[in-house]
């Protein structure tokens, strides 16, 4: 397995400062800043677009700037999320007209692409497309907010698309996205996830290396 990535979702941050939040996250130990974009339409609930991706690049963020698109439509979002610095793009696959379309255009952006699951979404629609990922997201609850608790059933789901990954010798990273805390941290880790999302249970608390740290910690025991 690679090294684990945390990626804290600042959907939970401060939004009137994010910059500065931005930076005191990363500063505290996080890997990747995951970014999502939310549109009242394909999820109930707005968020923000490229324009705030371009101004966390301006203002000096350098890490990675994961997009975690909930929209629908998804292709005419992926060049302007490029120009704006995005680093990965990943979608979900219902929301796409033409799915190879869509991962292909990540591509040329210059992106690393991938395809989100919703706890509800069958896993056919990896079939023929495994060559163009370079990330697998696991929704581990139904998109829209932050702060739901964890769906037990994702674990399962974890260990299949482990499996589907390993068996396919491709080099895709398995994020999961959702409820995700100190206390599920090593178990979500020991089903398969390699890249972790956690927006309330960061942000939410006012020492973000202290939590950060106590994930680490976590971890390690599932690497030993
Ligand atoms: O994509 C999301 C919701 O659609 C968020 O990234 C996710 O819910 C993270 O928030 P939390 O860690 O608080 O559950």
């Amino acid at each position: 397995m690679r090294p684990f990535l945390i990626a804290p979702s600042i959907l939970s941050a401060d939004f009137a400062r994010l910059g500065e939040d931005v930076d005191a996250v990363l500063n505290a130990g996080a890997d990747v800043v995951h970014f999502d974009v939310m549109d009242n339409h394909y999820v109930p609930n707005l968020t923000i677009g490229p324009m705030v991706c371009k101004a966390l690049r301006d203002y000096g963020v350098t890490a990675d700037i994961d997009v975690h698109l909930m929209v629908k439509p998804v292709d005419r979002l992926i060049p302007d999320f490029a120009k704006a610095g995005a680093s990965i793009i990943t979608f979900h696959p219902e929301a796409s007209e033409h799915l190879d379309r869509s991962l292909q255009l990540i591509k040329e952006s210059g992106c690393k692409a991938g395809l989100v699951f919703n706890p509800g979404t069958p896993l056919h629609y990896l079939d023929h497309v495994m060559d163009k990922l370079d990330v697998i997201l696991l929704m581990s609850v139904n998109p829209g907010f932050g702060g739901q608790s964890f769906i037990p059933s994702t674990l399962d789901k974890l260990r299949q698309v482990r499996k589907l990954i390993d068996d396919s010798g491709f080099d895709i990273r398995l994020e999961v996205d959702g409820g995700v805390k100190v206390d599920n941290i090593a178990e979500i880790a020991a089903a398969g996830a390699d890249m972790f999302v956690a927006g309330s249970a960061i942000f939410n608390k006012p020492d973000y290396k202290a939590v950060i740290d106590e994930m680490r910690a976590e971890l390690a025991s599932v690497e030993a």
